[in-house]
């Protein structure tokens, strides 16, 4: 008796535990399966990421490597694409295309690319087209502390140097963005690029654009800084600046002057696109008041305004505002060398001959943007 009520508890243990297995087995089937038609991807964010408990660490791990790692070599101090007569800019470069998000995505250990997981790669909503030093950096750093803007580190160069690798190319380079999240890229070139405002257009003539100006002498300066620091046997900026320096005349074929003359090229944009769909952003406002000018760009974007003076100190070593947090780390962060380093001297009757020389464009453009940067 007692025997047989053993076996029987016995029995009913090996069947409750079959049915468990079998159940289990099922769930587990079940999940594969619905992963496998897609339906993970589009799961709600929370639902997913409780799935995959470590998606959004791996996610920041990713954010901070980006942020630790070296620049990737077309960024941010990319030379310009064309080399002058003076070795420093118009023949053509051979550099590589940067790969998605400007560098080598972080690969886990099995080989899945980390940002792989979620989230669609859009065009760029809202692009930094220029101007080259005039704080394009600091502005897509200051930006991408934002929740709903993500960006591409690198400059993708797309627009200029890379259109013959097609749209989809491009898309690819972008990081992938959740609904109502904004996707965006910086490449001061491309304010300059003749080509770029149709090829834009052709992309997406709703595309946001926005310009970091800053006063075109400090600018051209900044930019001859940058070259000087690669190329240490160059010229005298005044020797550069100047045709002639019996007459004065400024060299307009030297891009450091060129790039300056912001109504031409402003001239260019606006055949394709209206004056709203710009924003001017003042490079000396970013400095001196970077929440202020973060306020104007969030609204420009339709972003609520996240970022704002908690989020900047003053580094007085460094002399610029810095991060307390920049995007995906802890620590309060400063841009690069490269960023803020110091101008060499240069002769005051120089300068004073560039600014009167850019005076009449700067009005021009003032009058065009409809804001006063108060240069001269
Ligand atoms: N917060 C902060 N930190 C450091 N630097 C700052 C900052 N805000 C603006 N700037 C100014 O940005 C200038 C470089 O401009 P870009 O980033 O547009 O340069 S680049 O075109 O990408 O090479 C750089 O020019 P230089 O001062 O000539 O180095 C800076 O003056």
């Amino acid at each position: 008796m007692g025997c047989s009520g053993c076996r029987v508890r016995f029995n009913f243990g090996k069947v409750l535990s079959k049915v468990s297995v079998f159940f289990t087995m099922v769930l587990i089937f079940t999940y594969f399966f619905y992963c496998l038609t897609g339906f993970c991807d589009s799961a709600p964010r929370t639902l997913y990421s409780q799935q995959n408990l470590d998606y959004d660490i791996l996610d920041d791990h990713r954010r901070i490597l980006e942020d630790l790692r070296p620049p990737p070599r077309l960024l941010p101090d990319a030379p310009e694409p064309h080399r002058n007569r003076t070795g420093s800019a118009d023949a053509p470069e051979q550099v590589d295309a940067p790969g998605p998000h400007g560098a080598k995505e972080s690969v886990q250990s099995n080989g899945i690319p980390v940002s792989n997981t979620f989230g669609i790669k859009r065009f760029p909503q809202a692009i930094i087209i220029g101007v080259k030093k005039g704080g394009t950096r600091a502005l897509l750093e200051f930006l991408r502390i934002h929740p709903d803007v993500r960006a591409v580190g690198a400059e993708p160069h797309f627009f200029d140097r890379f259109y013959d690798r097609g749209l989809e190319w491009y898309r690819n380079m972008m990081p992938r963005t959740l609904d109502g999240q904004i996707t965006m890229e910086k490449t001061p070139s491309y304010f300059v690029t003749k080509e770029a405002p149709s090829r834009v257009c052709t992309m997406n003539c709703q595309t946001k654009l926005i310009v970091v100006v800053r006063d075109p002498v400090t600018r051209a300066v900044s930019d001859y800084t940058q070259t000087l620091s690669k190329n240490p046997g160059l010229p005298s900026f005044q020797s550069l600046a100047l045709k002639n320096s019996s007459t004065g005349l400024i060299d307009t074929t030297w891009s450091a002057v060129r790039i300056g003359l912001y109504a031409k090229h402003l001239e260019n944009w606006l055949q394709y696109f209206p004056l709203s769909h710009f924003l001017f952003v003042s490079g000396e406002r970013l400095v001196s008041d970077p929440a202020g000018e973060m306020g104007r760009v969030q609204d420009f974007l339709g972003l609520k305004r996240v970022v704002s003076d908690k989020h900047f100190y003053f580094n007085q070593t460094k002399g610029f505002p810095c991060l307390k947090k920049p995007e995906g780390s802890s620590r309060p962060r400063c841009l690069g060398k490269s960023k803020g380093r110091p101008h060499p001297e240069i002769p005051a009757e120089v300068l004073q001959r560039l600014r009167d020389f850019y005076r009449p464009f700067n009005h021009r453009f003032y009058q065009m943007s409809g804001q006063d940067f108060g240069w001269d």
